[in-house]
């Protein structure tokens, strides 16, 4: 059985034109106008048991709309679909105890409640008894270090903290599937490294099947495998992590800022792509001619560096690249 199966998925919405001025507003309360938004077009996708998965696009691209439908909150209007050998929409509830999903910009806790009280009440939920319930509580605390506040309201975490406590609650029914929708979206680079962490060894310990959304490139370098990505809701690219890495993730920004002004001297591979009086510079690199610490040790050989970090091109650069590169295939 595969984790995630769909043919020619499709969803199309419905959605009522807006009438502009007063009188077309009551023109439109009689007889409204309906245009059709095809969200998703036709995606056959599977996706293993175990595997990791990053589902990627610019905005508007279709993905919510997918992932919505294979949590069974959306009807299709196109295709076939099944999910853990289930069709969500018809059997949303046996679903809903086999997946844990995550979406970053939406809390599943209760706000005024402490994080423990939410577990509860989700453990209830998944009929998972009081003692099973305890156990898996002190091990998510231990594992996500939630000790130190989970017994404060939720609303007064910090987002790093919040966060991690989303994570440990979805997967508190110890789900197969998971779905997470910009889980280190605002987050700082350290407790992004540190979900990061817990979610690839959650992969490793349990086998759980992770169905990633991010537009940080690191999230998808870092834990994924395989990356499919998708615009106007049909695919673009399905490729493994590894030919998006040498195609596309191989450029590297470093930022770097001076105590004097610097002439930064000509390298192949690359490229000083802003300078502000000397002082300030963003090099890119493209790491297949040069490596990344060549350049990090020649900048620190001027003994002139206050400041350097190394970014990752912004996800719209990178899709960018891919729609000018596969358009031309
Ligand atoms: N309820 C709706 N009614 C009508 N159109 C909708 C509805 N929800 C989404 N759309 C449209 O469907 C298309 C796909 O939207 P969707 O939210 O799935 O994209 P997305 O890739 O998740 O974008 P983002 O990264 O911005 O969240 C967009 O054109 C959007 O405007």
């Amino acid at each position: 059985m595969k984790a995630i199966e769909t043919k020619d998925l499709g969803k199309t919405y419905r959605a009522r034109v807006k009438a502009e001025g007063l009188a077309a507003s009551f023109r439109a309360l009689v007889r409204p106008q309906w245009i059709s938004v095809d969200a998703v077009r036709g995606i056959s996708l599977n996706v293993e048991q175990g595997e990791m998965l990053a589902f990627i696009g610019p905005n508007g691209a279709g993905k919510s709309t997918f992932i919505k439908m294979l949590c069974g909150i959306l009807y299709p209007t196109a295709g076939e679909l099944s999910v853990l050998g289930l069709s969500p929409a018809r059997e949303r509830r046996k679903l809903a105890m086999r997946i844990g999903t995550v979406f970053g910009q939406k809390s599943q806790l209760w706000l005024h409640l402490p994080a423990v009280d939410s577990f509860t009440l989700l453990a209830a939920i998944y009929e998972i008894d009081n003692a099973e319930c305890r156990r898996r509580v002190a091990e998510l605390t231990e594992l996500f270090g939630l000790g130190e506040f989970l017994h404060t309201p939720v609303r007064k975490l910090s987002l790093g903290q919040r966060i991690r406590c989303e994570v440990a609650a979805s997967l508190l029914h110890e789900p197969e599937l998971l779905f997470l929708d910009e889980p280190t979206i605002g987050l700082d680079v350290v407790v992004k490294q540190a979900i990061r962490e817990l979610i690839a060894r959650r992969n490793r310990e349990h086998g759980t099947t992770v169905f990633l959304t991010s537009h940080d490139p690191a999230d998808i370098e870092q834990l994924c495998r395989r990356a499919v990505v998708i615009d106007h809701g049909g695919i673009v690219l399905d490729a493994s992590v590894e030919r998006l890495k040498s195609d596309y993730l191989g450029k590297k920004l470093i930022d770097v800022r001076f105590g004097t002004p610097q002439r930064i001297p000509a390298l192949p591979g690359v490229t000083v792509s802003s300078e502000s009086g000397g002082q300030k510079a963003t090099l890119t690199v493209d790491t297949a001619v040069r490596p990344i610490g060549d350049v990090m040790e020649r900048l620190s050989m001027t003994g002139n560096v206050l400041d350097i970090t190394i970014n990752n091109p912004p996800m719209e650069d990178i899709i960018a690249a891919i729609f000018q590169k596969e358009a031309v295939r």
